[in-house]
């Protein structure tokens, strides 16, 4: 089973409403897709948006990197081989962790295609669902409010609210979705590393005065301040999860040994692919450290890679996979299966993706 070719095509799927974080917004979700073809007529699937705010990454530069650098040194390689391909990805140029992605997602598809294996499976099997939040983006209280109710009124229990803009006016969006939703829906926090490291403590402490009961905040502050995650960390209960700050196995080995963070959202995109994610949670899981599997806003096929590597992790145990759901059209033929608040793994081979409408070469 022979690697024959690499193409990349790019889709656009329409969002239900506009995703707003610190960091950007979005009107309309795409994603390049990449299909990775065998002697044998056998597909690989795999995805990358571009989150150039996040981790550089534009369609553009995702597809140059696969074609030009990565493709060219994978022709002709037996998908068996597949720790010598997953190397050769890692190694073939620094940074580009979503083209390496797309590409590592591709290649566990085809390997498990080969065996008849459900991804889910091949990373231990452990659950066939899993449940995951849904992201409530920035706007005004009462705009944040009536998506935060449609959430629960679909089946949500656990809501992810996006904060980081102005403290003040964060914590007026935070008690109003509370206020609305009553104790019983988990909030959690993503500040996009909106906030500078005291105004961060300062208002962290607020939000614990008001007893608004955060499960956690992710990225209080820039991805690069370390010092100051720690700072955040160390001065407040709610516990801290790193995002922007977690891209690599090396970059969590640091932040565990200066103890910086309490929890880690690992992401596809910002590991580099399924291969060191895994690592990831194993480093994660060695020290005790919860971690969350995230994801960028992404089609369904990222998603599907995403929820079968934690599906199969005792250390995942939170989830922040709702992109596909955040998205009013599915393009994507297969793969996992929104049912209220939780993403049902798919028993056929590899993804489980059997086509992708709308695909052009590009
Ligand atoms: C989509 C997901 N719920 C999410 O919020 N992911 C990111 C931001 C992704 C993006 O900007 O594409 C996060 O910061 O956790
Ligand atoms: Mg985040």
């Amino acid at each position: 089973m022979k690697i024959t070719k690499i193409e990349a095509g790019k889709i656009s799927i329409p969002l239900k409403v506009p995703f707003i974080t610190a960091l950007r917004r979005v009107d309309t979700a795409e994603d390049l897709v990449i299909k990775v073809h065998t002697d044998d007529g056998a597909i690989g699937w795999g995805s990358a948006p571009a989150t150039v705010v996040i981790t550089g990454d534009s369609h553009a530069s995702v597809a140059a990197a696969i074609k030009e650098v990565m493709a060219p040194q994978l022709i002709g390689l037996d998908i068996d081989d597949r720790e010598e391909i997953l190397a050769r990805i890692s190694r073939s140029m620094a940074h580009n962790t979503s083209a390496k992605a797309a590409l590592d997602i591709a290649v566990h598809d085809l390997f498990c295609q080969h065996y008849g294996l459900p991804l889910y499976r091949f990373f231990g099997g452990l659950r066939t669902r899993i449940a995951s939040d849904l992201t409530i983006s920035l706007n005004d209280p009462e705009t944040m409010v009536r998506h935060a109710l449609a959430a629960v009124q679909r089946g949500y229990t656990s809501l992810k609210i996006k904060v980081g803009t102005d403290a003040a006016l964060d914590i007026r969006r935070v008690q109003a979705v509370r206020h609305a939703v009553g104790p019983d829906v988990a909030i959690r926090l993503d500040a996009n590393q909106g906030w500078k490291a005291k105004e961060a403590v300062r208002t962290i402490r607020r939000l614990e005065d008001l007893d608004l009961g955060i499960e956690f905040i992710e990225q209080p502050v820039a991805a690069r301040d370390l010092d100051g995650l720690k700072f955040v960390t160390d001065h407040v209960a709610t516990d801290i999860m790193a995002d922007e700050a977690a891209f690599s196995p090396y970059d969590v080995f640091q932040l565990l040994s200066r103890h910086a963070c309490d929890l880690l959202n690992i992401k596809l995109m910002k590991a580099g692919g399924l291969q060191a994610a895994a690592q990831i949670a194993a480093l994660a899981g060695a020290c005790g450290v919860t971690c969350m599997m995230g994801c960028m806003l992404e089609s369904k096929i990222g998603i599907t890679a995403a929820a079968s590597l934690s599906a199969g992790t005792p250390v995942i145990t939170l989830n922040d996979l709702d992109a596909a759901d955040l998205m009013a059209a599915d393009p994507v033929s297969g793969g996992i299966v929104y049912d209220g608040n939780e993403l049902c793994l798919p028993d056929a081979p590899g993804l489980g993706i059997a086509d992708v409408a709308g695909w052009e070469a590009w």
